[in-house]
């Protein structure tokens, strides 16, 4: 009753990590009084959460639990709780007949805590978030709990050790841990080691002793999990190791591949169709055949979303029919989605994990990622991992190495030496790979994400003031960053991008309309303010209605488009998942004009393990791609859930990379500003990145890491297991 009521609650609380931390709306709160909040310095705390018409003053503002007492009082005006938070907490207090007050407040931050993308709340440290509150005491906190009604099995919440779960987080993490200890314990892959050999030696080059790990890896064990930054080799990887697989002898293995995104699904699909078309590998005509006809698709079309539910079609009684599933961009995936993924694998089905474990976690509660690195990783072992790995969250930063080519470590391990020497055998300690060496970026973009990444601010800035064709920074001490408005790089970068979207797009040509999309992206941490999105897309949206005026268009409110929704080169951003369509939050498309005159709009489908779940779009568009990624149009009266793109939040651009991106900086007090955030939004460029900031907003940053709590690393280190 108690955890049904607590599930229904839940289903209110947002999960979007936007929310004041650090008592960000006002001064010391002290118990038992509170202070008065400066009006002012409540509403600038407000803009830079992100919701500029709260006024924490005011009577009848929503955040403001009317019937909080105590100490969840104080942490509700101190911003540290929102209404809803003390909501579920008052619940369970009276449906559980709970009253003590410190057992209530670390139900309101377990919920705040899911909120902001934790887990659980460690106890031990609940005064980091806001110290001028009165805390529990650390000794009596955990007692008060275990006492509680509200607080063991088959109740709301859960205690282990010090960390304080809602009952459902505490049960996927448990099952995750589980499952992936399981799948560790078991009788290994039969593997003819002779071919394992033979096929590495053929796919690889001896200087890539971390990507030859993971393809040993892949082969020889059940779970293996491939980090690395953007360009490290990850996508290159996935397609050799896969060769590989397929070279073991017995029937072809039946191969997913998936990622969290349509987006990223599309992209994975299409980067794997281009590593088999790569002449200087050593791939048979077979390999490169099957590794271009691989689909991709989003891991709930894998898993078999069913409408109006919570569970998949594939689940623990009907395991995915495949013998390996490879998920890329898994650093978006949350504690959630994981647990659905692992226990919807057969236990003959190999999986291999991939991503950036320094990226944005997922939206949603959970870093199983970087988790899995740290507990899976272990460094005392006799073999070694491929790298000694982190040991815990926050990762060991070392400085950046100057080499331009290569990316420093993520550890305080000595770097991989950059030569074309044969390295020393990797073996994969449990399973875990990172790839170090960057390919792709020629030298500032790699040096400014290594920068960022290893927390050296200085560094970073000196990179972003270096100068020269990849990276520029705009320096403006206002924090509202208003000045950018009349930056004319800026400007010119937005114009010449919006019209070669309108220019395909009013051709007709979607293949080339959706890949314009992507030649330049203005990029926020905010949705809402003026450096937020909305406020980004008002400026932009007047630059296009000046400077974009097509001949013939009939005027330029017309042709930038305000005065008209629907009109071709409109960029679309999907707000809400519609599951009729098939088509989900954060999918972005184009409207185009198709010969026949109608208008379409068009998105990058994420593909689909079943042929048969893409039934509801007009085909329209035809491939978008060599891969054949397909495009799938509607006509624009069938979408209900779309906005206007000119700009996108960091959180949104995961998973999708473009060619040019400008970041606007919040001020340095924003709750957003991470090293998680800024190494993400960098990473999203594939040629130059233009910053707009200044100095005290980067240093914040660089300084800054997104902690969440979790218990999932702990969970599955050696002692653990
Ligand atoms: N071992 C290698 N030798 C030479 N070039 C490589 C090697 N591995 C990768 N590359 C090249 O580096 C570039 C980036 O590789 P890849 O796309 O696999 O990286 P990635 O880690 O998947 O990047 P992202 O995360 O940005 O998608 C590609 O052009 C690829 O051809």
């Amino acid at each position: 009753m108690v955890t049904a009521e607590l599930r229904s609650g839940m289903g209110h609380v947002p999960v979007t990590p936007i929310g004041p931390v650090g008592g960000g709306r006002g001064g010391p709160v002290g118990m038992p009084g509170v202070a008065p909040v400066p009006a002012a310095a409540a509403v600038v705390a407000a803009i830079v959460a992100g919701d500029d018409e709260r006024d924490p003053t005011d009577p009848w503002d929503v955040a403001i639990a009317r019937n909080a007492t105590g100490v969840l009082r104080e942490a509700n005006l101190a911003g540290v709780l929102t209404a809803a938070d003390v909501h579920v907490a008052d619940r369970l207090g009276r449906l559980g007949g709970e009253t003590d007050e410190r057992v209530l407040l670390a139900a309101a931050l377990a919920v705040r805590g899911v909120r902001l993308g934790s887990v659980c709340l460690d106890l031990r440290s609940p005064g980091e978030v806001a110290p001028q509150l009165a805390w529990p005491a650390a000794d009596e906190w955990p007692a008060a709990l275990r006492a509680s009604p509200l607080v063991g099995s088959g109740r709301p919440l859960w205690l282990d050790g010090t960390l304080l779960y809602l009952e459902r987080y505490w049960r996927e993490e448990q099952q995750v841990a589980a499952d992936l200890l399981r799948r560790e314990g078991a009788a290994p892959p039969v593997v003819d080691a002779a071919r394992l050999d033979a096929a590495i030696d053929r796919l690889f080059a001896p200087d890539v002793p971390e990507a030859r790990a993971a393809a040993r890896s892949a082969t020889t064990r059940w779970t293996t999990v491939l980090g690395g930054g953007p360009g490290t080799g990850k996508t290159t990887t996935i397609g050799r190791l896969l060769a590989v697989l397929a070279d073991q002898p017995g029937p072809p293995p039946r191969i997913a591949l998936a990622a969290p995104t349509g987006k990223a699904a599309t992209r994975l699909q299409e980067a794997v169709g281009e590593v088999a078309a790569t002449p200087d590998i050593g791939f048979t005509d077979a390999e490169r055949a099957m590794l271009r006809a691989l689909p991709a698709s989003t891991l709930h079309r894998l898993l078999g979303w069913r409408p109006g539910s919570t569970r998949f079609r594939h689940d623990r009684s009907n395991p995915l029919p495949f013998d390996v599933v490879v998920v890329d961009e898994t650093s978006m995936v949350s504690l959630t989605l994981t647990a659905r993924l692992v226990e919807a694998l057969s236990p003959r089905t190999r999986l291999v994990l991939v991503g950036d474990p320094d990226q944005l976690a997922s939206v949603e509660a959970g870093s199983v990622l970087p988790d899995l690195v740290a507990g899976l990783s272990d460094p005392s072992s006799a073999s070694g991992s491929a790298r000694p790995a982190p040991t815990a969250a926050p990762q060991t930063a070392a400085p950046p190495t100057a080499a331009p080519q290569t990316a420093a470590p993520q550890t305080a391990a000595p770097p991989t030496p950059e030569t074309s020497q044969p390295a020393a055998p990797v073996a994969a300690a449990r399973g875990v790979v990172l790839l170090t060496r960057t390919w792709r970026f020629g030298g500032a973009v790699a040096q400014l994400a290594t920068a960022v990444r290893t927390g050296d601010a200085d560094s970073t800035l000196a990179i972003l003031r270096g100068g020269g064709p990849e990276v520029s920074f705009l320096e403006l001490e206002d924090p509202t960053r208003r000045a950018a408005a009349a930056d004319p790089v800026l400007r010119g970068d937005v114009v010449r991008a919006a019209r070669a979207v309108r220019e395909a797009a009013t051709a007709g040509d979607v293949p080339t309309a959706l890949e314009r999309l992507n030649d330049h992206r203005v990029l926020c941490a905010h949705r809402s303010g003026p450096f937020g999105v909305t406020g980004w897309s008002r400026i932009i949206e007047r630059w296009l209605a000046t400077d974009l005026v097509p001949a013939g268009s009939g005027g330029a409110r017309t042709a930038a488009g305000p005065g008209t929704p629907w009109y071709p080169g409109r960029p679309l951003l999907v707000t809400e998942n519609d599951y009729s369509l098939k088509l989900f939050n954060g999918e972005t498309g184009v409207v185009v004009r198709l010969a026949d005159g109608s208008l379409r709009a068009v998105f990058t489908t994420g593909g689909s393990a079943d042929p048969a779940a893409d039934h509801a779009a007009d085909h329209a568009a035809g491939p978008a791609g060599d891969a054949g990624v397909a495009a799938i149009g509607f006509a624009p009266s069938r979408l209900t859930h779309v906005q206007t793109m000119h700009a996108l939040t960091v959180h949104r651009s995961q998973g999708s990379q473009y060619q040019r991106v400008a970041l606007i900086l919040p001020p340095p007090e924003s709750p957003l500003l991470t090293r998680e955030l800024l190494y993400t939004a960098l990473t999203r460029t594939r040629d130059a990145v233009r910053v707009i900031g200044d100095e005290a907003t980067v240093r914040a940053a660089v300084q800054r890491r997104a902690q969440r709590a979790t218990g999932l690393a702990e969970r599955l280190r050696p002692a653990a297991g």
